[in-house]
């Protein structure tokens, strides 16, 4: 009788599952070509920083990774072609700008509309899905704040429950758009160690970022768009690279950017602006709290 192997060694030359997989994709807006035949590949497991100069595309692309934005070319997700992707869970987005009708609304409310899509409709809140959204407030630090408004919280706490809604699908890839924008230093590092856990846990990130910042370390790869092109997909560069990179690497034949002959630091940006406050007129890190979303995560897939 033959034996089988109970539990094979993996063969660490097996490609990894791809989490998104564009090909050649293009999307215009209006006179503008945003995104010009950017191809990549982020896997499972994987924090890829997306940088580049203001109006290089990086919010463009993520949209249109997410099917906000028409574009040309290929997008896969989760190994599905795009156009027959359902499995919307599985990718936790929040956006650049805040919905301005959320700041009226309690954190918990706010965590909670992250479960919509889980609960039947017209029943009220299970006791598990209301441990849930407890559990997520928790562990985005955010525990006694419950009840709190948005508008009432930091910009870094602010930041924090929309991430937590964003977890709340149960989601498999983390899509943020620029959460380091108008955070003060201490917000920041609260972030990035929130992002360290979810990371340790098995999320894929992709993140915008203007500067690595603190979550430099975190980064395993970096794309770099200028002007809608992609002009690095590898390593994360050093502080200072990507402006570097943007003005002696025009690795692109051709650019036909209306703004291709501008400065890219003509564009002034939101870098100091802080929304909210909080109780201590500075920023305040996310408690540690060990074995974060593992096994949050893997109940989330219970109830999918
Ligand atoms: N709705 C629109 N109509 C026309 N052009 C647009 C539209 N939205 C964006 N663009 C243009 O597309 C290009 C890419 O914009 P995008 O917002 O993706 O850049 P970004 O890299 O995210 O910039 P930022 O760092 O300032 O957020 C820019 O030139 C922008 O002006």
């Amino acid at each position: 009788m033959q034996l089988s192997n109970p539990s094979p060694t993996p063969d660490p030359t097996a490609p990894r599952d791809s989490v998104i997989a564009v090909r050649d994709v293009e999307v215009t807006l209006g006179a503008t070509t945003a995104l010009a035949g950017v191809s990549t590949t982020i896997h499972a497991g994987e924090a890829v920083a997306l940088l580049g100069a203001n109006g290089s595309g990086k919010s463009t692309m993520l949209r249109a990774l997410l099917k906000l934005v028409a574009h040309k070319g290929s997008v896969d997700l989760f190994g599905v072609p795009q156009s027959r992707f359902r499995a919307w869970h599985r990718i936790g987005y929040v956006p650049q700008y805040a919905d301005p009708a959320l700041q009226r609304a309690t954190v918990r409310e706010v965590v909670s509309t992250g479960r919509l899509a889980h609960r039947r409709p017209f029943t009220l809140p299970s006791r598990a899905e209301r441990r849930l959204v407890n559990d997520l407030i928790e562990q985005v630090g955010l525990a006694g704040r419950e009840g709190w408004e948005l508008a009432e919280l930091s910009g870094g706490q602010q930041q924090r429950a929309r991430i937590a809604r964003a977890l709340a699908t149960g989601p498999e890839l983390l899509a943020l758009d620029e959460p380091l924008a108008g955070l003060d230093m201490a917000s920041q590092e609260g972030l990035a160690a929130l992002l360290r856990r979810l990371k340790s846990g098995g999320m894929a990130m992709l993140v915008v970022l203007h500067e690595m910042g603190p979550l430099g370390g975190l980064m395993d790869r970096a794309l770099v768009l200028d002007h809608g092109h992609l002009v690095h997909d590898g390593p994360p560069l050093a502080e200072g690279g990507v402006t570097a990179l943007s003005a002696a690497l025009p690795l692109h034949d051709h650019c036909d950017h209306p703004d291709h002959h501008h400065s890219h630091g003509d564009h002034a940006h939101h870098e100091n602006e802080h929304h909210g406050h909080n109780e201590h007129g500075h920023g305040e890190h996310a408690p540690d709290s060990p074995g974060l979303l593992p096994g949050l995560i893997d109940g989330l897939g219970d109830r999918r």
